[in-house]
């Protein structure tokens, strides 16, 4: 597509329909910007009523990774577009009908493919591209673990292929850690693969988010551009808190937009892109790349003219975006802290008296003790100050078991 799209009624036969591959919280808000706009949404996930499926017209629950299941359904709603919103998808089903000219996948069918697996993107960016990341070894055995992490040296970092929001991730300083990052890898995979990427651990200043959007200029060429550096703080190798802007050495700056530049012009289509990247003086490490909103973004609700969901949005309809940040501001995640269905959240009065600050509970019907449940935004002059209120509100929301 060159040109934008000419947006329907929903509903009726000139409905826009657009289908989520996927329907968390990230989704949630992707389908509220689409509704906005009057398009016609499908949202499907694993479970049933998932944040997303809670907003949209439509909800469905399948098993995503299986193919047919995936096609049936798309052959039963014909969406206009197919947005993949988590990586555990059957992305070589979405690249048969892309081939077969029957979806429109979002960014691309091959950029899902790529994302899925920890190997297929490290591999495109360290050895097709040539950007610099960690060292890094693949390993289907015990055996190929305990080489890998000896070649690339400890301390080392070891994650199933497949896997995200640091699932299955270790990170060791010795041989003898070997064994037990292995079997917690198998443990932590959404797929089973039962292969694990071994990469050399980078001793950071800062990581970076740098969220990047491939939309149509007004000539119907693709056009990139790149919204202020989000900073985040990860814990398990899942995020805790971020910020944006994020300050950063002025090279390192331009090194992380060549990098995300030059990744998300490989992945190809439009769309919004979450470019993760370590940094250190001016030296920047692609890490990994989400083509899709990013979690850490979630603090552009509160920051940007348009949020990473309303860039996603309107970038995916042909639409122009605007990147602009309108204040500093950070988030915090609120976790379940309890095993159970349907708690309750006490404290969002408490939360929302913290100055400039801001609430989102995502809706879902189980918590469990490190499920993302919510994340409180704040707003402030400068980002330590957002930094200290966002946390400050995220501590007052207490999530407790329902009476
Ligand atoms: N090689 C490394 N060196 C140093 N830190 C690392 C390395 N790999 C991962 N980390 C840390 O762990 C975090 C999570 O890693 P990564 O992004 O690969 O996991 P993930 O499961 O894909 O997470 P998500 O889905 O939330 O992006 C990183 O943001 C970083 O803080
Ligand atoms: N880092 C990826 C990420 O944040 N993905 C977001 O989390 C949801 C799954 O949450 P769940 O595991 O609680 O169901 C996904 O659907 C997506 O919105
Ligand atoms: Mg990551």
């Amino acid at each position: 597509m060159n040109t934008p799209r000419t947006l329907g009624t929903p509903l009726s036969p000139t409905a826009t329909k657009v289908m989520l591959l996927g329907s968390g919280e990230l989704g949630k808000e992707v389908i509220i910007a689409l509704q906005r706009l009057g398009v016609e949404v499908i949202a499907v996930d694993r479970y049933p009523n998932a944040p997303g499926h809670q907003v949209a017209h439509r909800a469905h629950v399948i098993n995503m990774t299986d193919g047919d299941a995936l096609a049936a359904l798309i052959e039963q709603e014909k969406p206009d577009l197919v947005v993949p919103e988590i990586e555990a998808i059957a992305t070589d089903k979405l690249a048969e009908l892309e081939q077969a000219g029957k979806i429109t996948c979002i960014p691309t069918a091959r950029a899902a493919q790529l994302t899925m697996n920890r190997e297929g993107i490290r591999r495109l960016a360290a050895e097709t591209l040539g950007i610099a990341t960690s060292p890094y070894r693949f390993a289907s055995s015990l055996e190929e673990l305990a080489a890998g992490a000896e070649a690339v040296g400890f301390p080392c970092v070891i994650k199933p292929v497949m896997s995200s929001s640091g699932k299955g991730q270790s990170k060791i300083d010795s041989a003898a850690e070997v064994k037990a990052a292995w079997d917690y890898a198998a443990a932590g995979s959404r797929v089973d693969s039962g292969r694990v990427i071994v990469e050399g651990f980078i001793d950071f200043d800062y990581e970076i988010t740098l969220l990047t959007v491939r939309s149509l200029g007004e000539d119907g060429q693709v056009i990139t551009q790149y919204c202020e550096p989000i900073g985040h703080v990860q814990v398990q190798g899942d995020y805790v808190e971020s910020w944006q802007p994020c300050r950063m050495d002025p090279v390192a700056l331009v090194r992380a937009r060549d990098i995300a530049g030059k990744v998300t012009a490989d992945l190809g289509g439009l769309g919004l892109f979450g470019v993760e990247l370590f940094v250190k003086d001016d030296m920047v490490w692609f890490s990994e790349v989400s083509p899709r909103p990013h979690d850490t973004g979630m603090v552009t609700m509160a920051t940007q003219v348009q949020s990473e969901f309303e860039l996603h949005a309107k970038a995916i309809l042909g639409l122009p975006v605007n990147v602009a940040l309108k204040a500093p501001g950070a988030s915090a995640v609120i976790y379940g802290q309890h095993e159970a269905a349907g708690i309750a959240f006490e404290g969002v009065a408490d939360a929302l008296r913290v100055p400039n600050t801001d609430i989102r509970l995502f809706g879902k019907p189980e918590s469990f003790a490190r499920r993302r449940m919510g994340v409180a935004l704040a707003t402030a002059d400068d980002v330590e100050t957002a930094r200290v209120n966002a946390k400050l509100a995220a501590s007052k929301v207490k999530p407790v078991l329902a009476k």
